[in-house]
């Protein structure tokens, strides 16, 4: 299997921006927010523990889970959090770790994940990429971008970890607090350091 490189950040950090910089350079991505919702696609044996717990009318009349809605039973009740993490986590990182060992003739591959270092995820990477940003802009990035209240934005970062946290446990660090070229640019810098060890 390739080498895993994680690469992480808090919401509205450019993660997303980061993870198509490296694609472009031929670098395979994995997203875990994509499998989060794989594997509650519908028809699904996790969609149907779902249903069976929070109940039916968190399936939307074409089948998918109403994500919306389950984000808010969740964000206002511990107890329901954890329940559908006890659910979620362990099948969303078997899901990540089997997408991961399928490539094999990568210099290194990426696992992108907001909760990479929040979660059991951490132990499918190898080393670890933060995007770091201020938390103002942050703030300001992710509502813009989702029509979120600056309200909003806070009660996500505060169930992320820190940014102190995350600078500590980081391997490497992209500064996205200018433009997005300069992103860019520290990407193909990064690139060039991975290949190199
Ligand atoms: N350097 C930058 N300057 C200005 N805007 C940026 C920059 N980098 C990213 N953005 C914008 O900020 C928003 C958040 O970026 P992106 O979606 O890449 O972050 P993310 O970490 O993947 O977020 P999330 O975890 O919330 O999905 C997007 O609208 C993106 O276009």
């Amino acid at each position: 299997m390739s080498r895993v490189i994680g690469l992480t950040g808090g919401i509205g950090s450019g993660k997303s921006s980061a993870a198509a910089h490296f694609r472009a350079l031929g670098i395979r991505v994995t997203d875990a927010d994509q499998v989060a919702r794989q594997v509650v696609q519908p028809g699904s044996p996790a969609l149907q523990a779902i249903a069976d717990h929070f109940g039916e009318a968190l399936i939307q009349s074409d089948g998918q889970l109403d994500r919306a809605a389950l984000r808010a039973i969740v964000f206002a009740d511990t107890a329901e959090k954890h329940f559908l993490e006890t659910l979620l986590h362990p099948l969303i990182r078997t899901t990540i770790a089997e997408t991961l060992a399928q490539a094999h003739d990568q210099p290194y591959q990426l696992l992108e994940s907001p909760l990479l270092l929040e979660t059991d995820q951490k132990a499918l990477v190898d080393a670890v990429i933060l995007v770091d940003v201020s938390p103002d802009t942050q703030i300001a990035r992710a509502s813009r971008r989702d029509n979120n209240t600056k309200a909003q934005v806070e009660a996500i970062m505060a169930s992320q970890m820190s940014r102190a946290d995350k600078l500590a446990l980081a391997d490497f660090v992209l500064d996205n607090e200018g433009k997005p070229e300069q992103l860019k640019q520290q990407v193909e810098a990064l690139h060039l350091k991975l290949l190199a060890s």
